[in-house]
């Protein structure tokens, strides 16, 4: 088949190369021109595991070509999919203008029959929208199609290529085929194409990203619990992970979540109720939790060092909102920077692949150190905000040395609780007692 994929961000890279790698001829659109040059250059300008290899084959093999002219993209294109931002609006809906405006650029340009599809997190009625906008000055029969993307960055290749099951919100029969024949070669081991009206797959999207953010935010309140009851918030994840009702997933109490999709869809869902004069009192909730969260080591830090942190030098591994991308949109990471920052407090970072993100935006409020260790020289205390598997089983005795004090603030449960007693550090982390060294 022939594809177009209008935004090549994270969702529209992953979704143009792995169509093209089961065999579509794929064009991906950006008006980002200096992400067009780059791409076309064979620069990826994003950091995904497993992406460079299917790139490099599929650009080699002539299936997956990049510009920024949308009118040369689609010619010819059965599929078009809009695979564009839609960031919260000043009110926390979520804004369809860059979804809207391609979809009014689609109208007097497409020349025959075409499926457009709806990749990007857009609230309930955006299909009926995108429908109008085209409609407005469209000669030709076209579908608009719901098809919502649940791949998880780090892991975008293989939640792609393997995807739990695939939801598509369609009415048309004729639309239906296409995408029945395009996903086809991605759920040959049985898992489902769910098909639905547009209306549930636009919700199934935003009910997906709002359960699991409350499960994470269920257990950070456990978490929190068991901090002043004496229990271990990683025995109650094992305890109650093994019944198959709850799963073993996404329960791993920490920081909160960050990224580009929990807190803005948590937010858009809540501000989607508000509209239709529900209280969705849950919602809420998770997001008020989620925001005190984030900075939940700051107490524990001053629990240490007294309430002054002024000069003080703190080392931070993990600037990333998790591991495996470069990613730092609502990371947990900048807000203790910050934190940090307003006490008067230093911070020296290291993270393995967001350390050029962070410092287009922080700039020099921060030193930036070239590996983990090189930011623990002179440090006051370790602060752990990512767990990169790169921080889990580290030289201490090298830390030692470097550390002026043994103190660990740790935002994700990295080390186990004896080990640490055992190496006489002083341990913070979440949901577990804090392991007190007499140094
Ligand atoms: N990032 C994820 O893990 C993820 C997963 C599932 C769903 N989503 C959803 O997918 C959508 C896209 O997210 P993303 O993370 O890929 O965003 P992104 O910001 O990484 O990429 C969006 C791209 O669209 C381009 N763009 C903007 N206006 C354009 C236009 N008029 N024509 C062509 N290109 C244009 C931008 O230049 C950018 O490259 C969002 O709705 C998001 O909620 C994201
Ligand atoms: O047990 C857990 C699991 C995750 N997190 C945090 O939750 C956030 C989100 O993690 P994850 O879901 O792995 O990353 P995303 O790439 O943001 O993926 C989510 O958001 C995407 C965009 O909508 C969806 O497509 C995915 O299905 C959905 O998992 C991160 O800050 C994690 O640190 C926890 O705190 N505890």
């Amino acid at each position: 088949m022939k594809i177009a994929v209008v935004g090549t961000g994270y969702v529209g890279l992953v979704t143009g190369t792995c169509f093209a790698e089961t065999g579509n001829q794929v064009i991906c659109v950006d008006i980002d021109e200096r992400k067009v040059e780059k791409l076309n250059n064979g620069i990826i300008p994003i950091y995904e595991p497993g992406l460079d290899v299917l790139f490099y084959r599929n650009v080699e093999e002539g299936r997956l070509k990049f510009t920024t002219s949308l009118i040369d993209g689609i010619k010819g294109a059965e599929v078009i999919f809009l695979a564009l931002p839609t960031p919260p609006g000043e009110d926390g809906s979520a804004d369809l203008k860059y979804i809207l405006k391609v979809a009014s650029d689609l109208g007097p340009i497409l020349s025959q029959y075409v499926v457009v599809v709806d990749k990007s997190t857009v609230p309930v009625g955006t299909a009926e929208k995108v429908r109008a906008h085209i409609a407005e000055h469209a000669q030709v029969e076209f579908d608009v199609v719901s098809n919502p993307e649940f791949l998880r960055e780090g892991v975008a290749v293989e939640d792609f290529m393997k995807p739990d099951r695939v939801v598509i919100g369609t009415r048309s029969d004729k639309a239906k085929s296409v995408m029945n024949k395009l996903y086809a070669p991605l759920v040959r081991q049985g898992n489902p194409v769910i098909f639905m009206d547009e209306r549930s797959a636009e919700m199934t999207k935003y009910a997906a990203n709002a359960f699991l953010a409350t499960k994470i935010t269920f257990m950070n309140e456990i978490a929190n619990l068991c901090e002043k009851v004496g229990a271990n918030v990683d025995d109650i994840r094992r305890g109650i992970g093994t019944d198959s009702r709850i799963g073993k997933r996404f329960l791993f109490a920490g920081i909160g979540y960050g990224g580009s999709c929990f807190p803005k869809d948590v937010q858009a869902l809540a501000k989607t109720a508000q509209e239709y004069h529900y209280d969705f009192k849950v919602l809420e909730s998770v997001m008020t939790v989620n925001n005190l969260q984030k900075t939940k080591l700051l107490p524990q830090i001053k629990d240490y060092f007294g309430d002054d942190l002024k000069g003080k030098t703190f080392a931070i591994w993990g600037l990333a909102f998790k591991p495996y991308t470069d990613d730092i949109r609502e990371a947990p990471a900048l807000d203790n920077i910050k934190a940090l920052l307003a006490e008067g407090a230093k911070v020296t970072a290291y993270d393995p692949e967001a350390m050029d993100n962070v410092r287009n935006i922080l700039g020099t409020q921060i030193n930036y150190a070239h590996t983990q260790y090189a930011a623990l020289d002179d440090a006051d205390a370790l602060i752990i905000m990512t767990e990169w598997p790169l921080f889990r089983t580290p030289d201490f005795e090298k830390m030692n040395l470097l550390l002026k004090n043994k103190v660990i603030f740790d935002g994700r449960n990295v080390y186990e609780l004896e080990t640490m007693a055992e190496m006489g550090y002083t341990y913070y982390s979440i949901g577990r007692q804090a392991v007190k060294s007499q140094q």
